[in-house]
């Protein structure tokens, strides 16, 4: 494990007076690699996508009162700068490994800064994510256990959260929703928190992201992709 950067969240952003008391833990692909499923309609402004997503799904993260800290687990030397000067907490990889070892180092890191904290991992590219419907996912989550949401089609998992002490077992990647809830999550059953649920894998996804209202990143980049 190598730690990219100090933790800078205190300095740039005051703690909510709200007790925030979550751990949550983004991962992030290298740039080049990302949101491949993008690529027909992005082109050439792919890479700049995946960075604005990430950099939305962080800012609201961190603007979220039940959250303590970020983590961000990321390889990519240029996205790891700029989320970590978002207040975010940035890890690499380890080497070889995937989404879900990412997210097992990540969630480990996080375990050894706060062994007390609860402890949510969530994707990052969530750019319409709201800071208030964060909020009331994480508040749903059972004080002891395991529990995850399932993204906007009902196929895969936005978030994953357990209670101290517990595994976390990410199983995420394709049809996560049934491992997570075969593994014996609990699932989320909330209606509005579209935010939280709307990942971003395709054109048509981003539309919708789109008209739920994105963060300043995504928009400037959508805006010159209009162009
Ligand atoms: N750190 C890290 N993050 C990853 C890795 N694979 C995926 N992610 C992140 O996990 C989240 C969900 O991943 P996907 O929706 O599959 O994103 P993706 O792999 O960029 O998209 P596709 O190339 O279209 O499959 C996003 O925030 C990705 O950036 C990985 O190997 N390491
Ligand atoms: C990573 C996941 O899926 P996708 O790559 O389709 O967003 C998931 O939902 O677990």
């Amino acid at each position: 494990m190598t730690l990219m950067t100090p933790m800078t969240q205190h300095t740039v952003r005051p703690l909510s007076p709200r007790s925030p008391s979550w751990s949550l833990v983004l991962p992030v692909k290298q740039l080049q690699r990302a949101k491949t499923r993008l690529a027909p309609f992005a082109g050439a402004h792919r890479p700049r996508l995946a960075l604005a997503f990430a950099l939305d799904t962080v800012s609201a993260a961190l603007d979220c009162p039940a959250v303590a800290r970020v983590l961000v687990v990321c390889q990519d030397a240029r996205a790891g700068a700029a989320l970590a000067s978002l207040g975010a907490l940035v890890l690499a990889d380890e080497p070889g490994g995937g989404l879900n070892d990412a997210l097992s180092h990540g969630a480990a890191h996080a375990r050894r800064l706060h062994p007390d904290a609860p402890l949510a991992v969530l994707s990052a590219d969530l750019p319409a994510l709201r800071p208030a419907e964060l909020a009331r996912v994480l508040g749903a989550v059972p004080a002891a256990g395991r529990a995850f949401l399932a993204d906007a089609p009902g196929i895969g998992t936005t978030l994953l959260a357990c209670s101290p002490g517990r595994p976390l077992a990410p199983a995420f990647g394709g049809a996560s929703r049934q491992r997570h809830a075969a593994g014996g999550a609990t699932e989320l059953a909330l209606p509005d928190v579209p935010s939280v649920r709307r990942d971003v894998d395709t054109a048509d996804d981003l539309a919708e992201a789109l008209a739920l209202g994105v963060g300043p990143h995504t928009r400037a980049v959508a805006a010159a992709m209009a162009r």
